[in-house]
């Protein structure tokens, strides 16, 4: 059925998805496999950190009361290598051996680095210290991290130093936000498996691997991915279960005008119908609803479109999912090669920029048209050329969407 849909813009469009609510899903999950994921709380110290007193060199621990008259013969008392303690105090111009990383004796105030020291020949129990230290070279129990400190903030992406820091207190879990499930279901009775000959009037699947690609780095969950042919009862059926068991559904074709697009009945009779087109080329058809408290993500079937519509209205949502913002980071720059096209509807062009000190430069890449592919391996950002009657000027600056992982 036809009916008349109501275009908004781009940034309407990114508004809404910005504002509707999402359901908080938190996971405990190890250490080991925490890499990138988003932590649902703050984790704070167990303990003083460090919690011993430690060398911080190689040397000869101490008293605070023997640090003066050098150069001065010690008494070598013990020996302390990492991992090891040290019972009972030092005496009198009594030192210990001690190894970076080492415990310092109770009653040690200096480490004396090893340089400064030489052996006493004729006497392997005794050290000369030559000169005294500036420092201490010791850490301080709780130099880093008091207990109960926050050691990372709710909120936060874990990285690799994050992992370093909450190993370093021996903590095995932690609760992270779930990432969202998401199905694929991609369409067209045009489309061929990727292991059939090439036949006329066919096309292989090019929209879904590279969905999957950015879904998955992306941090989303992929339950399932189909490709599915214009069969509308097998496609309404398709859509109901993956909206019944995911949090998220790309739906890629079937979304315009044509006789199966079945996509455009789900969002007409959705609980919320966000939008179902927008004044954007290419991607006008991309269609946003939820039903059931699952977000239905409509992009195009034509490959330009696809691409754009899921940096620009995908990628943020399976990020806001665990609290984190979009990695496509929106600025503005030169419009540095002519493009003389006007649009009745805001234009998004595939571009590649450059940046020096004299700011960023983009240059639109190939072709803008929504059926093309050509470019979308070496395309690094989205421009746009505002809807206008009169082309945009060479050196104009334009709204410009820097792409992640590109
Ligand atoms: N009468 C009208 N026809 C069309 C309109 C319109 O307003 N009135 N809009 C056009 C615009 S603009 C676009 S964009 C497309 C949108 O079409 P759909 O998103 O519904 O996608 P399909 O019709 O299923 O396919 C479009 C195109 O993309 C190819 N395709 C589909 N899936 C894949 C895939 N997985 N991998 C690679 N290529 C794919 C498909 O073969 C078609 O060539 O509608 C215009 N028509
Ligand atoms: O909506 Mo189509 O992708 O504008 O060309």
């Amino acid at each position: 059925m036809l009916t008349r849909r109501y275009p908004i813009s781009i940034d309407e469009a990114m508004d809404k998805l910005a504002t509707i609510q999402l359901p908080t899903k938190t996971e405990t999950i190890s250490v080991s496999e925490a890499n990138h994921r988003v932590l649902a709380q703050a984790v704070t110290a167990p303990y003083a950190y460090p919690h011993f007193r430690r060398s911080g060199y190689d040397g000869y621990a101490i008293r605070a009361e023997d640090d003066h008259d050098y150069p001065k013969v010690f008494k070598v008392v013990g020996n302390i290598p990492a991992g090891a303690t040290f019972d009972g105090p030092l005496g009198e111009n009594e030192t210990t051996r001690i190894m970076t990383g080492a415990f310092v004796p109770e009653n040690a105030g200096k480490v004396i680095m090893l340089e400064q020291t030489r052996e006493v020949d004729g006497h392997p129990d005794e050290v000369k210290m030559v000169v005294t230290e500036k420092h201490s070279n010791i850490t301080e129990i709780g130099t880093e991290f008091a207990e109960g400190d926050q050691l990372i903030a709710a909120d936060s992406e874990l990285n690799p130093g994050g992992l370093a820091i909450l190993s370093a207190f021996g903590i095995q879990e932690v609760t992270v936000y779930a990432r969202p499930r998401v199905a694929i279901i991609t369409t067209g009775t045009e489309l061929m498996k990727p292991d059939e000959p090439l036949q006329a009037g066919k096309i292989y699947n090019s929209n879904g691997p590279m969905i999957k690609s950015l879904v998955t780095e992306n941090g989303g969950v992929i339950t399932s991915y189909e490709q599915l042919i214009d069969d509308t009862a097998l496609l309404k059926q398709s859509l109901q279960t993956a909206i019944a068991n995911n949090d998220i559904v790309i739906t890629d074709g079937a979304v315009s005008v044509g006789d199966f697009d079945f996509v455009a009945d789900a969002a007409r009779n959705a609980d919320n119908l966000l939008f179902n087109k927008l004044k954007m080329r290419p991607g006008s058809v991309t269609t946003a609803f939820v039903q059931d408290s699952t977000l239905v993500m409509a992009l195009s079937g034509n490959p330009g479109a696809c691409f754009t519509g899921f940096y620009l209205y995908v990628e943020p949502i399976l990020r806001r999912f665990v609290h984190q913002n979009s990695r496509v980071m929106k600025t503005t720059a030169t419009l540095a090669a002519p493009y003389h096209k006007t649009n009745g509807f805001d234009r998004v062009l595939r571009s590649t920029f450059t940046m020096d000190l004299n700011g960023m430069k983009v240059y639109p890449n190939g072709s803008d048209q929504s059926g093309a592919l050509g470019n979308l391996q070496t395309t690094t950002c989205l421009v746009k050329i505002p809807h206008s009657t009169a082309p945009i000027a060479l050196n104009a600056e334009v709204t410009t969407w820097l792409l992640p992982f590109k």
